[in-house]
This record gives structure tokens, C-alpha cells and sequence, in this order.
């Protein structure tokens, strides 16, 4: 059953059941999930070492392309703490229910549905700051709750960092392969190897890294500006034996498309960022199909 608010669901994690309860109930969440996943052919986990280095950006453009070119794809927010993808897609109401208490995504266009944890929340601006064990039950809980029916892909704009919230993800969904997006900075860098870790120490298997907020490109006089350095993201790539998925460049139609609810990829086809990200998504399905 779906959670109707985070007090819900903070209750429910807070509360004691017996063991032979907390055992049903947790035997019952997982068939839940496994039904939930189980028409999913494709599940790509995008994650970041750290914040704001354009993890949602990719997710939405990343799902956005893969509709384009007609898959049948979701795209899952599961960013307790920032979820953006809501009004990086331009949805409005967030939640739809089924008469048997699924959560059913929204549909954009004929080949994408969205569906954010930020359906959860009664207030878009509120701050989740609850422990672990809650925040484990409610990413499960929503993650179980979504109806999807048959998908091709499945992408997944995951917590930031290498802590608990990312590891209930992977936990919840084991068969996930992993895009790794960084700025080509070192502070970025350094960050970015520790989710290389994350991910060989759950056993993930990783498609690559995205090095996103490349050089920019001055619109009036054509120079090019390394704004966050370049070239640190394939540097990564190839000392840790990953393959480079391709950079993307620091384009200031992310930041429009980004408020104007329309990915960059369909509201800018010709932009440098949708240029280059053609790229990403190349060295992605070629992994995959
Ligand atoms: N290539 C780019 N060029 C210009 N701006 C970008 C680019 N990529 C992302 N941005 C902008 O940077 C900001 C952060 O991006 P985004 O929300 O995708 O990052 P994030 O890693 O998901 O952050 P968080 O972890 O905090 O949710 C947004 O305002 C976005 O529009």
C-alpha cells in the first residue's frame, strides 16, 4: 500500500512490529518490488559522487532521448533530498493512484513516464531530514509502488553520494548498471572515485562516465572557456579502465530547458549540450541492445 505522506511513512518505519511481522511485511515489500520491475528490460542507475554536477540533468535528458528514439522508457525519481526531475519534465500533478494503491506514472509524449518521490511529499519545498531506516523503507515503499507495465528502459536519477540512500537503491534493484556523471574538476574527481568504489564494492556494473559542464563556448565571440577545467572525467575513465561515455559542454539552454520544464534534448535539438549528449547515448545503447 501506498504511503498518503512522509508522516506516514515515518510512522510506519518508526513503529515495532513482532519479528514474524517485520518478516511478512518485508517478504510482501519485495514481491511487491520484483512485480514492480519485473517488465523492465533495461535499469540504469545514473549516480554522482556529489551534488550539482548535473545527475538529474542527465536522467532527464538521458530518458528523454531514449523515448525519442522509441523506446518505451521511464524515468524515476528517487532523489529524497533534491528531487528535480518533476520540474525538469514540467509536471504539475504528480500523483495518480490506482484503485489497488499503485502509483502510476505520468505519461509524456507516446513513450515516457515519469514518476518522482516527490509524489510522496505533501510539500514540494519540504525539507527530508529523517534517519536511515526511514528513508530505507520509503525509497523501498515508493520503488515497490509504481506500476510500469513493459519498458525498455528505465533510468534512475539516484541520491548523490556513496551513503545509505544510494545503497537501498542498488539493494532494491540489484540488476542496475550504472552511469557515472562528474564535472572535470578534481574536487569532482575525487568524489567520482569513491562512487567507482560504491559501485565495484555492491557488485554493480558500470556503462561508463559522463563528463558533464565541459568547456563553454561563448555564444558572442566564439571563445572557449574551460569554465570547470576538461578533459578530468576521461582521465578518470581510463586510469579506473571504464569507458568514457563522452563530455558535455557547459551550454546555457540546460539552465532554460531546465525551468521551462522540456528537456534540452527536445527544446534544443541543435544546442552544443544536445549535440554531444547524441554521443552519450550512443555509447550507452550500444552497451545494452
Ligand atoms: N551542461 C550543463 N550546462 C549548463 N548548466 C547545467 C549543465 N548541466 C546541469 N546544469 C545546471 O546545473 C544545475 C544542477 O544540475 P542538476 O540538478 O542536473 O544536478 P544534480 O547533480 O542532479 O544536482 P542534485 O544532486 O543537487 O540534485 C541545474 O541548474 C542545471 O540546469
Amino acid at each position: 500500500m501506498l504511503y498518503d505522506s512522509v508522516d506516514q511513512a515515518k510512522n510506519k518505519s518508526a513503529g515495532c512490529p513482532s519479528q514474524n511481522q517485520q518478516a511478512r511485511q518485508q517478504q510482501q515489500q519485495e514481491e511487491m518490488i520484483k512485480k514492480s520491475l519485473s517488465r523492465i528490460k533495461h535499469k540504469i542507475f545514473v549516480l554522482s559522487g556529489k551534488g550539482g554536477v548535473g545527475k538529474s540533468s542527465v536522467s532527464a535528458n538521458l530518458a528523454a532521448s531514449l523515448a525519442e528514439k522509441g523506446y518505451m522508457t521511464g524515468l524515476m525519481d528517487v532523489d529524497l533530498h533534491g528531487p528535480s526531475i518533476a520540474q525538469m519534465m514540467g509536471m504539475k500533478d504528480l500523483l495518480d493512484v490506482s484503485s489497488d494503491q499503485k502509483l502510476l506514472p505520468k505519461k509524456i509524449g507516446d513513450n515516457l513516464k515519469v514518476v518522482s518521490i516527490q509524489a510522496l511529499m505533501q510539500d514540494k519545498d519540504q525539507a527530508i531530514i529523517w534517519r536511515g531506516p526511514a528513508k530505507t523503507g520509503m525509497i523501498k515503499q515508493f520503488i515497490g509502488s509504481v506500476e510500469w507495465g513493459d519498458l525498455d528502459f528505465l533510468v534512475i536519477d539516484a541520491p548523490p553520494g556513496t551513503g545509505d540512500e544510494p545503497i537501498s537503491v542498488v539493494q532494491t534493484i540489484p540488476e542496475a548498471k550504472a552511469v557515472i556523471v562528474t564535472t572535470p574538476q578534481e574536487v569532482a574527481l575525487a568524489d567520482v572515485r569513491k562512487s567507482i568504489s560504491f559501485c565495484k564494492t555492491v557488485k554493480m556494473e558500470t556503462l561508463g562516465i559522463v563528463e558533464n559542464m565541459g568547456a563553454f563556448k561563448c555564444p558572442h565571440c566564439n571563445e572557449v572557456i574551460e569554465l570547470f577545467k576538461s578533459g578530468g572525467g576521461s582521465m578518470t575513465a581510463k586510469k579506473e579502465g571504464l569507458k568514457f561515455l563522452g563530455s558535455i559542454p557547459f551550454d546555457t539552454a540546460v539552465v532554460k530547458s531546465g525551468d521551462e520544464g522540456v528537456p534540452v534534448v527536445i527544446q534544443d535539438k541543435n544546442s552544443t549540450f544536445s549535440l554531444a549528449f547524441k554521443e552519450v547515448v550512443d555509447n550507452i545503447t550500444k552497451q545494452l541492445i
